[in-house]
């Protein structure tokens, strides 16, 4: 429960403090600027091209939240990107292909570590989707309180795990089942659909959809109702609908890496992911 992960998050915070030292990187990944609304902090993903999931991505990312959430001044994060391609092409496949067992480790607490973070947040959070969500991409809205997607036909959300020859991870399943219910979750997992925005609002797995230009607005209007309601309350509401499917990672966190690195590790994964890469490339607009 909630000692558990203020545990982990302690401990993980130094570790992504450490991590961040060592990238020590100019660029700025990620942008937090407070909104028109107070108590609302404005979350902009922008690692170009498409937001893909670096480590060093997530290590900033994760700092970031960590910060809002422990900043009092605010109630409630709006999530978007700022990456006119996507709002997040999910795991970055350079960070899983070819690199060592170690880095697969590393790799994964991480993204586990963001799962934590957002699952468990305090604090109201609602995604601005942009842009085409796929995948890994998708934990952020899965974790959001509410999610408003952009009316774009390329604008497509969904885990397309298996059309890369993998798995989504029980953690990515368990909150899609919460949202979109057992049938449709089976159907969707076992295809990798990706769904254009009229079925992805229709299946559940976004709550709204509107024209793109206003996504910004809609999210800060559908913020003002969610911080209409007591934090306590809607704060211990949440904890008590989340913490089971939580409690599940916690507790299992070192058997799901050990069994990442070595699924992932196998040649014929890693063949599967090089080629959908490689494809990617050839793809090009
Ligand atoms: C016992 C069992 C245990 C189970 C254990 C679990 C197993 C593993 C679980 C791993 C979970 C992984 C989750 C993932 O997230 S995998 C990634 C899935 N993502 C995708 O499929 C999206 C791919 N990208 C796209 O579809 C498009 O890029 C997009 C629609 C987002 C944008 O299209 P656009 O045409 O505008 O742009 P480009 O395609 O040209 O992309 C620009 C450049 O970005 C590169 N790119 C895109 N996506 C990725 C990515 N995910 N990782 C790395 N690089 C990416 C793309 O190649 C272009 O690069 P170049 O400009 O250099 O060519």
């Amino acid at each position: 429960g909630l000692p558990d992960a203020a545990f982990w998050w302690k401990e993980r915070a130094t570790c992504c403090k450490v991590r961040a030292r060592r990238f020590g990187s100019q660029r700025q990944l990620v942008v937090v600027e407070p909104s028109s609304t107070a108590g609302v902090a404005v979350l902009k993903l922008k690692n170009l091209p498409v937001n893909s999931f670096s480590l060093e991505f997530l290590t900033e990312l994760i700092i970031n939240l960590e910060k809002l959430e422990n900043d009092k001044t605010f109630r409630g994060i709006i999530i978007t990107s700022d990456c006119p391609k996507a709002f997040s092409a999910g795991v970055d496949l350079r960070e899983i292909c070819g690199k060592n067992p170690a880095h697969y480790t590393e790799y994964w607490k991480v993204l586990q570590d963001l799962w934590l973070r957002l699952y468990l947040s305090n604090l109201v959070l609602i995604s601005a989707i942009n842009g085409p969500c796929a995948a890994g991409g998708c934990l952020i809205p899965l974790t959001s309180d509410y999610r408003i997607l952009a009316d774009n036909p390329k604008c497509l959300i969904g885990l397309n795990e298996t059309r890369l020859g993998i798995s989504a991870p029980f953690w990515f399943k368990d909150p899609l089942v919460n949202i979109i219910g057992h049938r449709a979750s089976e159907h969707a997992l076992q295809l990798g659909l990706l769904f254009p925005p009229a079925e992805a609002l229709q299946v559940g797995i976004v709550d709204k959809v509107v024209p793109k230009d206003q996504v910004q607005s809609t999210a800060l209007s559908v913020m003002t109702q969610w911080l209409a309601i007591p934090d306590h309350a809607r704060q211990l509401t949440k904890n008590m609908i989340r913490k089971p499917t939580a409690d599940l990672l916690v507790k299992h966190r070192d058997t799901d890496i050990q069994n990442f690195v070595s699924f992932i590790s196998r040649d014929s994964i890693q063949k599967s992911l090089q080629m959908y890469l490689a494809k990617l490339k050839q793809n090009k607009d």
